[in-house]
């Protein structure tokens, strides 16, 4: 078991290549399955979802103090509820408006890198872009900006994080930190929540005709949210907000820090980035409209997002009994897929630990083998925001920077909630 805490990614892996399709394994005291083709993902999340909840699954446990009964975390009726409530908030035709919000709140970033850049001084850049996606989300989501209160907004998401993204194992080996990180949890969750009841009180005392409500303008979850009036009470909004934020930036910094990272290590790919953002923008920013003459970048990000899916794995709860590959799945049962197994699986793609973007030029993949943003109906919600957020940013900072991993520097991938760079990402901005 100890393997398993310790490089939890080595031992999916090692199931998965010794014992094939669908493995059994015991952890805490119960037994796990972890399937490894497409087929039984499918089968999981998507033909037979209706029988698998989230409801007390590890992910579960770490996520519901935080983020209530929100669309992550809430299951059934309530679930569906909530997800056609959020749903038109978060249609390509609707987030296609946060264009502009992408591109200024980067473009500031850049010019807040400036003395770095002109210096050649390393930038923590991870620790940059994870400012810089939970900025913009709650600037796009919330149609607020947090100007006064951003920084402690960031601070407070840090200590969630730091707390719900490390797993205490059973006896805890360092109880002093653990108590730590929990205060700090305590305080974060309070500050969060005093932030986004006030951000609802003032959207609510503003009404209808609050700025950037009205027809044609970048809508909101918020917005969209209290449009649906009195069903939505102040807790569900709440749960919402905090969960979209909390979902929607993290992730997304994740899939940009990784995509960086393999450009640099790739030299013939990033300047097929290069080319592409310089054709087809020619030094203007970036909108929505250009997405799709950005293949290469589009393709640049889906890459990095399989060799290092920030989400790297998914479980479930069998509610009901059920048959898996000739296995006997009992009621309560918890069942696993991992996107790292899936997208780097030796018997589906070539080179599988090749970075190789061109992989995804107009291939058709087995359903459910490559599952960034989940399958079935439990997909992402927000992954047209994550993908036209992910190429604008590197589209910009293409225009005007190439990001050179620091000599020396140490690049290794740790499993936590998300699947981040275990000693963050140091690198230097070069001018173009
Ligand atoms: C690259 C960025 C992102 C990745 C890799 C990602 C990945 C995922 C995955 C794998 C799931 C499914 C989890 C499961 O089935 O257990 C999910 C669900 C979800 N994501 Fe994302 N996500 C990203 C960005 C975003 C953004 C930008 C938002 C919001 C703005 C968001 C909001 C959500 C929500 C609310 C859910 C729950 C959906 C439901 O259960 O109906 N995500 N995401």
């Amino acid at each position: 078991m100890a393997v398993m805490r310790e490089s939890p990614l080595a031992f999916i892996t090692e199931l998965a290549r010794t014992y094939g399709g669908i493995t059994r394994h015991r952890a805490d005291g119960e037994t796990v399955y972890l399937l490894n083709t497409p087929e039984y993902a499918r089968h999981v999340l998507k033909d037979n979802g209706a029988n698998y909840t989230k409801e007390g699954t590890p992910d579960d446990a770490m996520l519901r103090p935080l983020l209530g009964n929100g669309l992550l975390t809430s299951n059934g009726d309530d679930w569906a509820r909530q997800r056609q409530l959020t749903a038109p908030a978060f249609r390509p035709s609707s987030v296609r408006t946060f264009d502009g919000i992408v591109t200024d709140a980067t473009s500031g970033m850049l010019e807040r890198w400036r003395p770095a850049i002109e210096t050649g001084t390393p930038l923590a850049v991870d620790d940059h872009l994870t400012a810089l996606t939970l900025g913009i989300l709650t600037r796009a989501i919330l149609g607020a900006d947090l100007d006064g209160i951003g920084e402690g907004f960031g601070r407070a998401v840090d200590a969630v994080n730091r707390c719900i993204g490390h797993y205490v194992p059973d006896p805890d080996p360092d109880p002093a930190d653990t108590a730590r990180r929990f205060a700090g949890f305590s305080r974060a969750r309070a500050f969060l929540d005093m932030v986004t009841r006030t951000l609802i009180a003032s959207r609510r005392a503003a009404g209808p005709s609050a700025p950037g409500s009205g027809p044609g303008h970048a809508g909101n979850l918020l917005d969209t949210m209290m449009s649906a009036g009195h069903l939505v009470s102040d807790e569900d909004l709440r749960d919402q907000v905090l969960t979209v934020v909390m979902a929607g930036h993290e992730t997304t910094a994740k899939s940009l820090t990784w995509t960086l990272h393999l450009l640099d290590r790739h030299p013939h790919e990033a300047a097929k980035v290069r080319e592409e953002v310089d054709r087809v923008l020619g030094g203007r920013p970036a909108r929505a409209e250009d997405l799709a003459d950005l293949p290469v970048c589009q393709r640049a990000v889906k890459e990095a997002m399989r060799l290092y899916p920030p989400v790297w794995l998914i479980s479930r709860r069998a509610v009901g009994a059920d048959v898996i590959g000739g296995y006997h799945v009992e009621p309560g049962t918890l069942v696993c897929v991992s996107q790292w197994v899936l997208h780097r699986h030796p018997e589906y793609w070539d080179a599988p630990d090749a970075y190789r973007p061109d992989r995804f030029d107009g291939a058709s993949l087995p359903s459910h083998l490559y599952l960034p943003f989940g399958g079935g109906d439990r997909i992402c919600v927000g992954q047209h925001f994550a993908m036209l957020e992910a190429v604008l940013v590197l589209a910009t900072l293409t225009q005007s920077v190439r990001l050179e991993t620091v000599e020396g520097f140490e690049v290794e991938p740790e499993a936590l909630v998300t699947l981040r760079p275990k000693h963050g990402m140091t690198m230097i901005a070069r001018p173009r």
